[in-house]
C-alpha cells in the first residue's frame, strides 16, 4: 500500500495538535515537516522547538524535509527535537556525504531531495548511504502549487536506476499531488506521497487521508 505523508504547511498552524490527530485517525504513515529558513528558499517556516512540542501529540513518524542552506549545521538540533527521517537538498550543502553521515551516525533514517532541475547523476555515487530520495514535483518554498509534468519520467528514470543496483532506497515525490493524479504517480515508481493542501485544505483531512491511502 502506499505511504501518505501529509505535509502540515496548510494545516491550521493554531490548532496543529488536531490537525496532526486527524491525519492520524485517516492512516497517514508520516508527519512530513517542511522546514524552510528564508535563505535556501523564498519562505520562512518553523524549526526545532515547533517539532519538540508537537512530538508529544502523535505517534507518527516524523519526517523533516530541510530547505535550509548548510543543513549540517542543524542535524542534532532536529534529531534532538524529534525527528526520525531527515531528508537534506542536494543543492543546500556543499559536503553531501558528511551531512548524511552525520544524520546516519545519529541512528535515525537519511534522505536527499532533488529540486526539479537538479539532474539524478547528482546523486549517483552517494546513493548506497541513503534511505530515501525526495523528488520535488514543484519548487520548493509553497504549498499548493501544481505538479511540473516533466518530473514523471524523473520518478521512473529513479525507478529504474533503484531496481537496476539494487538498492535499498525509498522514493518520495512531494509537491502538486492530488487524488486525481496520485495514483499515476505511485504506478511510476513512488512509495511514499507528501501530500499538503490535498488533504489540510479539504473540508475532512481525515477522510481525505483515506482516500489517498485507497488510491
Ligand atoms: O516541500 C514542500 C513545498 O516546498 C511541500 O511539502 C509542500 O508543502 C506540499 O504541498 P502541496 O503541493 O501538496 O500543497
Ligand atoms: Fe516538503
Amino acid at each position: 500500500m502506499i505511504k501518505i505523508a501529509p505535509s502540515i504547511l496548510s494545516a491550521d498552524f493554531s490548532n496543529l495538535k488536531d490537525e496532526l490527530k486527524k491525519v492520524e485517525e485517516g492512516g497517514a504513515d508520516f508527519i512530513h515537516l517542511d522546514i524552510m529558513d528564508g535563505n535556501f528558499v523564498p519562505n520562512i517556516t518553523f524549526g526545532p522547538p515547533v517539532i519538540k512540542r508537537i512530538r508529544n501529540v502523535t505517534k507518527l513518524p516524523f519526517d523533516a524535509h530541510l530547505m535550509i542552506e548548510n543543513p549540517e549545521r542543524y542535524i542534532d538540533d532536529f534529531v534532538d527535537a524529534g525527528a526520525d527521517i531527515i531528508t537534506v537538498h542536494e543543492e543546500s550543502t556543499r559536503h553531501l556525504h558528511r551531512t548524511i553521515q552525520s544524520i546516519k551516525n545519529r541512528g535515525i533514517r537519511a534522505g536527499v531531495a532533488l529540486n526539479p532541475s537538479t539532474p539524478l547523476n547528482n546523486i549517483e555515487y552517494i546513493m548506497e548511504y541513503i534511505d530515501m530520495v525526495l523528488i520535488m514535483t514543484v519548487n520548493p518554498g509553497f504549498g499548493g502549487q501544481s505538479f511540473i509534468s516533466s518530473m514523471k519520467r524523473k520518478i521512473s528514470d529513479l525507478k529504474d536506476i533503484i531496481d537496476k543496483r539494487k538498492l535499498n532506497i525509498e522514493i518520495q515525490v512531494d509537491g502538486g499531488i492530488k487524488l486525481d493524479n496520485a495514483r499515476e504517480i505511485a504506478n511510476l515508481g513512488a512509495e511514499i506521497l507528501v501530500v499538503g493542501s490535498g488533504i489540510f485544505a479539504a473540508e475532512d483531512p481525515t477522510e481525505e487521508t483515506k482516500k489517498f491511502k485507497n488510491i
